[in-house]
């Protein structure tokens, strides 16, 4: 099996159809028999190559005069596969990283193009010195951004709003895996019996100092194999995600909606705080998504808890003045969880975060309205940016003056102070996560 052009593959998909590289990745190794070894190795070309794609095509460009964007889609990317390798893969001898790239522009391409891609490769593994970044005194943005895998417009925001030190930090964490965690299923076993449960299923955890539920793994057979998963002991949650939901702090008997709902994360921690008991309505746009959710709710043993498939900023049509509780966990840039995904730092723009708030308030707005007099009103993201998070707050809080801010730091498991929380990964260690909290008079 030739893993190279196996991770050439995703890594072209990725580029020309907008592929999810964890998606097409997983497809992949789930299609095939691999060798431990060889899914290793798919795993670091592919999730290294779309992690450092911006490097990798700022060292291209030293080498190539042409743009990577007039370069054919597919020798383009045997080049950054093969830079990858050359610049950032000690184990692989540069002679087999051009080797095998010409292998593969034989395969995908004409003469000329094995030609130049021999030419540029052999170029690039005899003068790296020509690839060198610039130094942090001599072009701050522009080394961090390069050594740190990050577009040069995020790193400026972040230099914008921190000192260099701290940003460097924060790119630093962005491009370590997150540990896993998992929320311990209160409605059928406690967390002390769930660690003990785990460790017999030979798994590495212990309590997360989070939340009274959260569990962190740090070594662990395949997650699929696990009965305490099939059972619906546990749902894989991350930590400041955990956190959502003892903000809300629903009760037994409540009608609560989750405006923003699927998968269903933070819906199912809300019925196990509901103890199953009262109503959850779960809602989003999306219909797949939601019989997710169902399926969710239905291993992890809760019925309190519905679905309904329809645009948020209409819920009031339905609902108006008749909730408990309703949560807003928005559609966000998703700047907090980078180091989720490799590729999804080069899809963000600077311009979503224009037009994310609006539909932020818009939602917001709409379920509001669902609340009773002295409903609680929660909005979380998993972004880090004031215009989709404090921003957002201030403008609808002008809008609706029969709301109040109250404190969502005093809420948490372990209180903090302030009115907003927002979690760092540089600062946290969790997911960069924003939770705020409001009360309709
Ligand atoms: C951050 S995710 C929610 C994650 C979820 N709360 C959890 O913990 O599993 C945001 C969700 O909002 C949904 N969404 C986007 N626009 C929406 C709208 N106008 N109305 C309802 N849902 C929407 C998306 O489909 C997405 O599932």
């Amino acid at each position: 099996m030739n893993i190279r052009q196996l991770a050439l593959q995703i890594i072209h998909d990725v580029d020309v159809k907008q592929a999810y590289a964890n998606i097409a990745l997983a497809n992949m190794i789930n299609r095939n028999n691999f060798s431990d070894q060889d899914r290793r190795f798919l795993t670091e070309l592919v999730y290294g190559t779309v992690k450092a794609w911006g490097t990798i095509d700022w060292i291209m460009s030293r080498y190539v005069d042409r743009p990577p964007a007039k370069i054919p889609p597919m020798i383009r990317n045997i080049l950054r596969l093969g830079l990858y390798q050359l610049f950032f893969l000690s184990k692989v001898p540069p002679s087999a990283a051009c080797n095998q790239a010409v292998e593969l522009a034989k395969k995908y391409g004409h003469p000329g193009t094995v030609k130049f891609v021999n030419a540029v490769l052999r170029s690039a593994a005899r003068n790296q010195e020509k690839a060198k970044y610039p130094t942090k005194e001599e072009d701050l943005l522009r080394y961090l951004a390069l050594t740190y895998f990050h577009p040069e417009w995020l790193v400026s925001r972040w230099l914008k709003r921190f000192d260099s030190e701290a940003v460097e930090r924060l790119l630093q964490e962005n491009n370590k895996p997150p540990r896993l965690s998992l929320r311990t299923n209160t409605l059928k076993i406690t967390r002390e019996a769930l660690l003990v449960r785990l460790a017999q299923e030979g798994v590495t955890c212990t309590a997360s100092d989070w939340t009274p539920e959260g569990i962190i793994c740090h070594e662990l057979p395949a997650l699929a194999s696990l009965t305490s998963l099939k059972e619906g002991l546990f749902q894989v949650q991350d930590e400041s995600s955990m956190l959502v939901a003892h903000v809300v702090d629903p009760q037994p008997g409540e009608f609560v909606i989750d405006a923003c709902g699927a998968p269903g994360g933070k819906s199912t921690h809300l019925a196990a705080l509901m103890k199953n008991t009262g109503r959850l309505l779960s809602v989003d746009l999306f219909e797949h998504k939601l019989a997710i959710t169902r399926e969710n709710a239905r291993r992890l043993g809760i019925t309190c808890l519905e679905t309904l498939q329809t645009d948020a900023a209409t819920l009031s049509d339905q609902f108006s003045g008749k909730a408990d509780r309703v949560l807003v966990d928005a559609p966000c840039s998703g700047l907090g969880v980078l180091r989720r995904k490799p590729d999804s730092r080069w899809r963000k723009t600077e311009s979503q975060l224009q037009d994310l708030p609006k539909l932020q308030l818009s939602i917001l707005t709409g379920a509001a309205s669902c609340l009773k007099p002295g409903g609680v009103l929660v909005y979380s993201t998993c972004t880090t940016e004031p215009e989709e998070n404090e921003m957002v707050i201030r403008e609808f809080l002008s809008i609706r003056p029969d709301f109040s801010l109250q404190s969502a730091g005093s809420r948490l498991p372990s209180p903090r102070q302030g009115e907003f929380v927002q979690l760092w990964p540089h600062l946290d260690f969790v997911d960069g996560f924003f939770i705020s909290r409001l009360k309709k008079h």
